[in-house]
């Protein structure tokens, strides 16, 4: 069977030069914040007769006013360093988060008020904000700490609220509504999951800021008090000799740099992970709306962005699309003949012409990368495909049992006889009649309905996560449509696979899809719930025309009345809410 794969699995992580830059200078900074006051200590703190002496063998940028090594002072100092900007970064993502929550559940006048505060906060500087809290609290670490932590809080409560209003009018979290979850379950379950990723962008900036700071705050006498010492605080020392004794202040400058460019990196590292188009912007910069709204899909089964398929000529056929379908989704694609549709799905499941050429930034099927060189197997196994013309994906001169059961021994290894059996099953569950019979018959044998529901069964024995359905009505007559048309739905609902509902039929598409995209000229030029376009909610010109030019819905409804769906196998109606609405 399918080996389903987790459609909330996180796509591929994209290691980018920066980001193992940034790693390996943080490592350096954690590895020597570990070990130096193991090893250094002694020569970094005891008074020793030979101060101000010049750089020597023995002391590498010599000795400050009592003797002690500076190299070694300077290497010691990364410990507590580090440790207050962890600390102060924690204050402010525990208590932006906190905020930001409860900002997000505050009635709505009250989160306005909140929000333009937030606002004003994240405008006014943080150091200067620092400076003023350090002075009320009084010089020390801890106080130092505190002072930076609280004035980083407000960028993460901007943040988390925003996130959380955005993850909010997901379908689940509204659902989890519906059902009563309490609101700290929904949060923590829901929320904080979706909102990690650019919560840990955010919080590698912060660090580099809270070092900074930090250090800013020991320099100017109002954080670590001696006899400990953190870079800052070097620095402060340093200076009443800068001018005969240059070096005391180059060792804690050349870490304080280090540490805050490796931090730097790793956030913009992260960033470019987290959005490949978007860098360091992605890094808190810009608004966080923005940024949620560049970031990932992370929920979809399918997600793909910018997808471009140029043709041999250097003509762009699909020109930078974006979508993503979630687990269970019906997605429409709908837009005249040479509009990209094919070409789209095509280029999911991986089946373009070799001559045409495909790139997209993201381009994945549950934990499954579809831009990397996956086996036909293994893609078999999770995508389903109905093409357009049953008339021609069967071979007339093979029995039909022999191709339908393709798919289960070349790609699921099964036996003949298992397979058969399966198709059998599968075939029945199509509501083929006298399925054991169909699969000794030849093509021509079996109606054009008959042909695409078996091409169905066959599409899904392997239980894909995905079915891309391309055109599967378009060949057939209207009568027919709607006994193929029940099959995908029952499919949909029975076994929650997802559809890519590919056709050029607008009133066919809004019977079936969830969500529909409109294409044109390789681009998507409007996306519309199914509610909305069934009730005329449909605002480009372009839709409107093809709406205009669909069948009247009245007439199509007297195909899709009860008496109607009943087939040749004899089913039963489809549900009321599949059907076409006028
Ligand atoms: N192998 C190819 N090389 C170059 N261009 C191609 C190739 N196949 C298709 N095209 C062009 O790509 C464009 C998009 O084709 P596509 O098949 O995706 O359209 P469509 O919307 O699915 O239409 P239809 O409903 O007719 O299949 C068309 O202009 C078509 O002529």
């Amino acid at each position: 069977m399918a080996s389903t794969s987790s459609p909330s699995a996180p796509r591929r992580f994209r290691w980018t030069p920066t980001l193992i830059i940034g790693l390996v200078m943080m490592a350096g900074m954690v590895l020597t914040a570990i070990l130096a006051p193991m090893f250094l200590t002694a020569q970094a703190e005891t008074l020793t007769a030979n101060s101000r002496q010049g750089p020597s063998a023995e002391h590498w940028l010599g000795t400050d006013d009592f003797g002690r090594d500076i190299l070694a002072r300077s290497l010691v100092a990364t410990r507590l360093t580090l440790v207050m900007s962890v600390a102060a970064t924690a204050i402010a993502v525990v208590g932006g988060i906190v905020l930001g929550s409860a900002v997000w559940l505050a009635p709505r006048r009250v989160r306005e008020a909140a929000l333009r505060l937030i606002e004003s906060a994240v405008a006014y500087p943080s150091l200067i904000f620092a400076l003023i809290v350090a002075a009320i609290l009084g010089p020390g670490s801890v106080n130092a700490v505190i002072a930076i932590g609280l004035a980083g809080i407000p960028a993460f409560t901007r943040l988390t609220a925003n996130l959380a209003a955005s993850v909010s009018h997901r379908n689940y979290v509204t659902t989890a509504r519906l059902l009563g979850v309490p609101t700290p379950r929904i949060i923590s379950r829901h929320l904080l999951p979706n909102m990690a990723e650019p919560l840990l962008v955010m919080a590698t900036s912060n660090f580099a800021l809270s070092l900074l700071e930090l250090s800013s705050l020991s320099f100017v006498g109002l954080g670590v008090q001696s006899p400990d010492y953190d870079y800052g605080r070097l620095l402060n020392e340093g200076l009443v000799s800068i001018y005969s004794q240059p070096l005391q202040v180059v060792g804690p400058s050349i870490m304080l740099l280090l540490a805050g460019v490796g931090a730097m990196l790793v956030g913009d590292g992260l960033a470019a992970a987290a959005d490949p188009r978007g860098g360091r912007k992605f890094a808190g910069r810009l608004s966080p709306t923005r940024a949620m709204g560049t970031g990932a899909d992370r929920e979809a089964l399918l997600e793909v962005r910018d997808l471009v398929v140029t043709a041999p000529n250097g003509k762009d056929l699909v020109q930078g699309v974006s979508f993503s379908i979630q687990p269970g989704q019906v997605l429409g694609l709908v837009g005249e003949s040479g509009s990209g549709k094919s070409m789209t799905a095509m280029a999911v499941a991986g089946l373009l012409p070799e001559e045409v050429r495909r790139t997209a930034s993201v381009l994945r099927l549950g934990d499954m990368d579809l831009t990397a060189r996956n086996s036909p197997a293994e893609l078999a196994r999770r995508i389903g495909l109905v093409y357009q013309d049953p008339g021609t994906t069967f071979n007339p001169a093979l029995r039909m049992g022999t191709q339908l059961t393709e798919v289960q021994r070349v790609h699921l290894g099964q036996s003949g006889k298992q397979a058969k059996s399966t198709m059998v099953t599968a075939l029945d569950e199509m509501r083929i009649t006298r399925p054991g019979a169909r699969m000794d018959q030849h093509p021509h044998e079996l109606s054009g309905g008959m042909l695409q529901r078996a091409m169905i069964a066959s599409s899904t024995v392997a239980d894909p996560v995905l079915l891309i359905a391309d055109e599967p009505t378009t060949a057939l007559d209207v009568t027919v449509q709607a006994e193929v048309l029940r099959s995908l739905y029952r499919i949909n609902k029975e076994r929650g696979t997802a559809i890519l509902f590919i056709s050029h039929d607008i009133g066919v598409v809004q019977e079936l899809c969830d969500e529909v995209l409109v294409m044109n000229g390789g681009r998507i030029l409007e996306r519309l719930t199914g509610d909305q376009l069934r009730d005329g909610q449909a605002a480009h010109p372009y839709t409107r025309m093809l709406l205009a030019a669909t069948p009247s819905m009245t007439d199509r409804r007297e195909f899709l009345t009860a008496d109607r769906w009943q087939d040749d196998a004899g089913t039963e109606p489809i549900p009321t809410e599949a059907k076409v609405q006028s």
